[in-house]
Order: structure tokens, then C-alpha cells, then sequence
């Protein structure tokens, strides 16, 4: 469409589709935003990335992804979403423009292509990736469990026909090599948030140890703040804590992996539902998801501007 507006956000996209709106928002929000390709995918798909600045170079930032899961359609639907927020609350909301006066925001939209795509084509509920290997008869590795920290461990299998296969070694898919290179090579992120459904969760490392992190009083009171300003928009309640201790072991995670390279404000969400509906949330729900959600991230935001 010509313009964002004509956009339905109270509706699930196809990945041309989205690809499309992104290049209509920049368009649109040049003086803010601007588009990246950190990458390609296995199947040879650009993997793109909004840059929300508004001047200087190489500022503290935030990066936030969704999607790395593909069937979880809510993450992708509440990021463009954000995306339209952020610029239209720029100059209008305190906090915002606090933070975009002193820091850069990167949103990778859809982390896994490939499987978006799968998951409109062929198989609604694909999760993995969509890399293959010569003699390996199962195709996908997930890549919440291809990251260097703790890699292979507890919560991840070694079985390509797994859902957690964590794939032949760290970094090996180039969905999260693209991720990796990018964000060591900006060095200056301060906060990373990856986004999930569902549970109705928000979550912090580790996921691959029960030990606490060093500053786990912080992210305690942190998610805790943020889970209210959530709740406080329509009702919903979030649960929140350490990853092995809220829900379960996951190791090769990315959020384990941000905080060990340093990114001490580093959060996993799990959006709506609860199970009722699960990856097939109704798109009904996707701008009061995206609301409640913002509420939190913002409230991350703020708090890495500050510390
Ligand atoms: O197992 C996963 O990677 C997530 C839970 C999670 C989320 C962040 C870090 C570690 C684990 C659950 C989900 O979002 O993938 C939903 N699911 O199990 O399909
Ligand atoms: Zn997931």
C-alpha cells in the first residue's frame, strides 16, 4: 500500500507483506528510521533491521527481535506495531524522547524468514529455522538454542528432528551469526530484548544454569516494574523471574548469550495467551497485545537510559 496507514495492525501479514510495510515506514520516517540488512538467511532471504536514530554515531542502544520462533506470529505483529509507536510518540512522550535523544533502538521484525514463510505456505506451526545439511534427514535448527552460551546443554538436543535441535555448533545458522556479528561489531548495546509467545511471561538469564546473574536484584525489581506498567493497561497478568527458574533449562539461548557478552539489561518476553489459543491467537488481540507490551518495553527502556 502506499502509506502505513492504510496498513491494518489488527491483522496477521505475510512476510512480503511486512517486508513491504517496512519499506513504506522508512520511507514515510526517513528523519528517524532507517532499514539494515544484517544478513541472509539459509534460504537466501534478506534479514532486515529497523534503525531508530536521531543523530550522533554509535549511541548506547537497544535491540529488540522477534520471530525467531516463526509460528509465534503475535512477536512479529507487535514489533511493527512498536515500530509505529516509537516514531509517533517521538516528541510527545517524555521517556521516548528521552531515550531516542540518547539512544539508538534496532527492531529486527522477523528474525527466522524462512520459517515465517513456512509458516504460510506449508505448516502453520514451524518453529525452526529451515537449514539443511548433507545426511541429516530433518530439516531446522531452533535458534533460540544456536547461541555460544551454554550451547548444547541441558534444554537443547542434539537430534536435527528435534524441536530444540541446537544445531551442529554455536552460531552455525546465519540467522544468529548475522545477529552475532552485528551487535559485536556496534559494541555499544545496553539492552536486548527477544521476543516470544506465549505464556505471558518476562524473563531474564540464565536459562541454561539455575545460578543467578550478578545483577539479579536489578533485572528482579526491573521486570517486576515492567509487568506492572504491563498489567496496567488491560489486566493482563505476566509472571517473571529467571529463565531455568520461571519456566524451564534452555541452553544456547539468545538472552544467555547477550548477557554474557556484556549486555547486562538483556530480557525474554512471552506474549499472550496463556494456552487458550497459543500461536493461534486470535488477531483480535494483537493491539491490545501490542499496547501492554510497549508498556513494558518502555519501562526497560527508561531504566537502561538512566543506569
Ligand atoms: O523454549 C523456548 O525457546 C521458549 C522459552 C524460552 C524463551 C526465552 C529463552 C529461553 C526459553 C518457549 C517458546 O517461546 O519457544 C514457546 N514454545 O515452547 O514453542
Ligand atoms: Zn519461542
Amino acid at each position: 500500500e502506499r502509506s502505513t496507514s492504510s496498513f491494518s495492525y489488527s491483522s496477521y501479514h505475510t512476510l512480503e507483506e511486512i517486508y513491504t510495510w517496512i519499506d513504506t515506514f522508512v520511507t514515510e520516517h526517513s528523519d528517524v528510521v532507517s532499514k539494515l540488512q544484517i544478513g541472509h538467511s539459509f534460504e537466501n532471504r534478506s534479514i532486515l533491521v529497523l534503525k531508530f536514530s536521531t543523530g550522533g554515531s554509535r549511541r548506547p542502544a537497544i535491540w529488540i527481535d522477534s520471530g525467531i520462533h516463526s509460528r509465534e506470529w503475535i512477536t512479529h505483529a507487535t514489533s511493527v506495531w512498536i515500530a509505529k509507536k516509537i516514531v509517533s510518540e517521538y516528541s510527545k512522550d517524555r521517556i521516548v524522547t528521552d531515550v531516542l535523544n540518547a539512544m539508538d533502538i534496532f527492531l529486527e521484525i522477523v528474525s527466522n524468514p524462512d520459517g515465517f514463510a513456512y509458516t504460510h505456505s506449508m505448516n502453520r506451526l514451524w518453529r525452526k529455522n529451515k537449514s539443511t545439511r548433507p545426511g541429516i534427514f530433518c530439516i531446522g535448527v531452533d535458534l533460540n538454542r544456536n547461541w555460544k552460551s551454554g550451547f548444547g546443554g541441558n534444554g537443547s538436543n542434539n537430534n536435527p528432528c528435534s524441536e530444540t535441535y541446537h544445531g551442529p555448533s554455536p552460531q552455525s545458522e546465519p540467522e544468529v551469526a548475522a545477529v552475532v556479528d552485528f551487535i559485536m561489531s556496534h559494541g555499544n548495546v545496553k539492552a536486548l530484548i527477544s521476543i516470544h509467545s506465549y505464556s505471558q511471561m518476562l524473563m531474564y538469564p540464565y536459562g541454561h544454569s539455575l545460578e543467578p546473574v550478578s545483577n539479579q536484584e536489578e533485572l528482579y525489581h526491573l521486570a517486576k516494574d515492567a509487568v506492572q506498567a504491563l498489567y496496567e493497561v488491560h489486566g493482563i497478568e505476566y509472571i517473571y523471574g529467571s529463565i531455568s527458574t520461571t519456566l524451564y533449562v534452555a541452553s544456547g539461548i539468545t538472552v544467555d548469550w547477550a548477557y554474557d557478552s556484556g549486555i547486562k539489561y538483556s530480557f525474554s518476553f512471552e506474549l499472550r495467551d496463556t494456552g487458550r489459543y497459543g500461536f493461534l491467537l486470535p488477531a483480535t488481540q494483537i493491539i491490545p497485545t501490542a499496547q501492554e507490551t510497549w508498556m513494558a518495553i518502555r519501562t526497560i527502556m527508561e531504566h537502561t537510559l538512566h543506569h
